[in-house]
């Protein structure tokens, strides 16, 4: 169902395109599906990855990267999501990737979201990745749980210690009693968070949603 969500986001790639590309399993299947298309129909085309891995994999798969700084509005950015809400509104950082992953989304023209069904929540409800100052850890931490936020330093089985993201941060996940999108934005505004995985319905201009029988789009 990945799969054929990332196929349908190839519908709108066109020639001449910058895309920033978002991070994820999804974004990796529109990745080497991309590079097929830019080969075959030798489409000029620049990319904006948004994590090391997406840029490993744009390289290996033959597509040039490029960056904000020879590009600061990319047309079309095209990432994957860990959940999306009936409004369309988003948590992302599933990965960790959150930080680059909100910043080429804001430049672009457009965010197009790719997911599978499973992703589609009535409301969401799930843990919020957020990167974090290693500096400020502590604060930020006492700070959430005065605001009534239970703060969980992500870690890996893989590695001692913290998980650190391509920014050299932390990534902790937040839960919430209840995810309300407005009041998020402003309780995170603390001194020392980088960024959230809360990106509002404002960013987002339609989510492609990968079904067994289809493609669905869903514009706001
Ligand atoms: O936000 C992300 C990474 O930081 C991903 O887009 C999100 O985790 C979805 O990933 P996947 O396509 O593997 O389900």
């Amino acid at each position: 169902m990945k799969e054929i969500a990332a196929e349908k986001a190839l519908e709108f790639v066109e020639n001449g395109m910058i895309l920033g590309l978002g991070s994820g399993s999804t974004v990796r299947i529109f990745v080497e599906k991309l590079g097929e298309l830019v080969r075959k129909e030798r489409l000029k085309v620049e990319v904006i990855p948004t994590s090391y891995d997406t840029e490993i994999l744009a390289v290996k798969n033959g597509l040039k990267v490029s960056s904000l700084l020879e590009h600061p509005e990319p047309d079309l950015c095209v990432d994957g999501a860990d959940q999306v809400d009936r409004k369309l509104n988003l948590i992302k950082g599933g990965g960790g990737a959150l930080t680059r992953e909100k910043i080429v989304a804001e430049a672009s023209k457009k965010f197009y979201v790719v997911v599978d069904e499973s992703k589609l929540v009535e409301r969401l409800n799930m843990a919020i990745p957020v990167e974090i100052l290693p500096f400020a850890y502590g604060f930020v931490e006492r700070r959430l749980k005065e605001l009534g936020y239970n703060c969980n330093l992500r870690t890996s089985v893989r590695k001692l210690g913290p998980v650190i993201s391509d920014n050299g941060n932390y990534i902790a996940d937040v839960e919430a009693k209840e995810v309300d999108v407005e009041k998020i934005e402003r309780d995170f505004r603390v001194p020392g968070i980088i960024e959230h995985g809360v990106f509002p319905s404002e960013m987002v201009d339609l989510v492609i949603v990968g079904r067994r029988d289809g493609a669905e789009i869903i514009r706001k």
